[in-house]
């Protein structure tokens, strides 16, 4: 932290724009994770016969890799010469139960496996709302400054961090003085733990936020201090988006490719997993019990109410975000169908921030249209966050509660962010125990680096043009003026 009680940035490298084409293997996780839904192989079975337990040697781990990480024909079961000292539950290779192996020269080493939630973080305290934004603006994957720019990247974090806080700070005061995220976020890390303890595997839960306590630098520090063996991250965010997922993983790579330990240590990372039936189904458990507190359920309409990212960020940087929403809103909406609900339905954006445009549409355009057309009953239904926080509990709950109410709308509800759902927490459990397997370490997925180059390159040339662009752009008075209206 430095004066401003900001965190120091970490090094960025080449290839920071897109981090998911550093980590190859982790695109196909969740695939894997789908694919490998078949049940875990009952351990009891296993207690009781002879103690199995896998040998690390490399071919086992080529042998997984090449079968796209499916356990089943991973690593090598042998007899342990030395079981009697071993886990008797260790079903290494047959299931995602990893708790000890074999090393080359037969020693018996204890995995250790971590989970790594990543999530955004928030002020605790009015006094934390600055340099909380502070952090935020100065994280190249929420302002993408041409590269050219970057090195306004601070200042101009500055800036609009001091700017911005005494509207934010309102907001923050308005839901108790500080953002509930982290108190959130503590009670799913130890709900995660007792749902994977319940599944047979022990597990540490690390909390990792992006802009404020306890920040993923912090959180990895642990994990070094505890020597974690396997890792899986779990971001808590269903859909992945550059400014979300990709900005944290960013972190990650930063850190790990610069660390011998962990460049070798196996890690899995869940990018998204909106599409998770447990996911889908908590979720229309939750719209299910709100339909029915409205006098006539069936002509309520459900609002998907996600939050938005800049247009340039799906239209240019090919943020998979908007895609994902609205394939996580068909999913949903097809299980309130199985399930008897035909209501009708919408999806809007909301919590734009600057002068750029963003995804549309805006929720609090919609909000009026719906109302003009004589929607009478709606159903607010935050989707791209799994904890209640500012913008469900400010910007839905008071300012779009009251556009709606004000345009002609008049029975509203909202559906409760997941939170502590014990099925959904059950989930994210079975997410982490399918992806165990598929972990492998960051040095063995170096051949990506040329990749990286070759992006590099075309990046650059993109570069080049967008900040002639931007300076152009920035030194319009017409754009200071938005500028000013929105920022502050
Ligand atoms: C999927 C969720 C989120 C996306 C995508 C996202 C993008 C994004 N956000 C900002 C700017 C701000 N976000 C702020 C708070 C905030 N953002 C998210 C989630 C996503 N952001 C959450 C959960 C929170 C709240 C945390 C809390 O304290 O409860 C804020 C601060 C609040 C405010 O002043 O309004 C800002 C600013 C940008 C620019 C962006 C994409 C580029
Ligand atoms: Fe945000």
């Amino acid at each position: 932290m430095d004066a401003t009680g900001a965190l120091p940035q970490t090094k960025l490298s080449a290839s920071n724009h897109d981090f998911s084409r550093s980590f190859p293997r982790a695109r196909s996780v969740v695939s894997v994770a789908r694919r490998s839904s078949v049940a875990f192989q009952q351990p009891d079975k296993l207690r009781s016969r002879e103690l199995l337990v896998v040998s690390s040697s490399n071919s086992a781990n080529k042998g997984m890799a090449a079968s796209g990480g499916s356990y089943l024909s991973g690593p090598v079961l042998k007899r342990n010469p030395v079981g009697q000292a071993v886990f008797a539950a260790s079903v290494v290779g047959v299931g995602p139960y990893c708790e000890g192996f074999v090393d080359s020269h037969l020693h018996v080493t204890e995995e250790k496996v971590g989970v790594l939630l990543l999530n955004l973080g928030g002020p605790e305290t009015l006094n934390d709302v600055q340099p909380f934004l502070y952090n935020l603006f100065a994280d190249p994957d929420i302002i993408r400054l041409p590269r050219p720019f970057q090195f306004l990247q601070k200042p101009l974090a500055k800036l609009i961090s001091v700017l911005r806080a005494p509207k934010s700070k309102e907001g923050y005061a308005s839901i108790g003085g500080g953002s509930p995220l982290r108190k959130i976020t503590d009670e799913q890390a130890d709900g995660i733990k007792m749902a994977l303890e319940s599944k047979g595997l022990t597990a540490n839960i690390y909390i990792g936020m992006r802009y404020w306590y306890p920040f993923t630098e912090e959180a990895i520090l642990q994990i070094k201090k505890d020597k974690i063996t396997k890792l899986v991250v779990l971001p808590l965010y269903p859909q992945f988006s550059i400014s979300t997922t990709g900005s944290s993983l960013r972190v990650l790579q930063n850190i790990f490719s610069e660390d011998a330990y962990l460049s070798r240590l196996p890690i899995a990372i869940i990018q998204s997993w909106y599409q998770r039936e447990g996911y889908i189904k908590s979720m229309a458990d939750l719209i299910g019990e709100e339909l029915q507190k409205f006098a006539k359920p069936e002509e309520v309409m459900i609002f998907f109410s996600a939050h938005g990212v800049p247009l340039t960020y799906v239209e240019d940087a090919g943020d998979p975000y908007k895609d994902q929403m609205e394939d996580c809103i068909y999913l949903i909406m097809q299980e309130l169908k199985a399930r008897g609900s035909y209501n009708d339905h919408t999806l809007a954006y909301q919590s734009r921030v600057g002068p750029v445009q963003w995804l549309k549409p805006y929720t609090d355009e919609v909000l009026v249209e719906l109302g003009q057309k004589g929607v009478k009953s709606l159903l607010a239904v935050p989707v791209s966050f799994v904890s209640e926080h500012i913008e469900t509990l400010e910007e839905i709950d008071m300012e779009y509660k009251e556009l709606a109410l004000e345009s002609g709308i008049e029975n509203w509800g909202r559906v409760p962010a997941l939170g502590c759902t014990s099925s959904f927490i059950t989930d994210l459990a079975d997410a982490v125990i399918e992806a165990l397997p598929s972990a492998k370490s960051l040095s063995t997925t170096r051949s990506s680096s040329e990749e990286a180059d070759h992006d590099f390159l075309s990046y650059a040339i993109k570069m080049i043009f967008g900040s002639v662009l931007a300076f152009v752009l920035l030194l319009s008075p017409k754009v200071i003026t938005a500028f000013r209206n929105r920022l502050f």
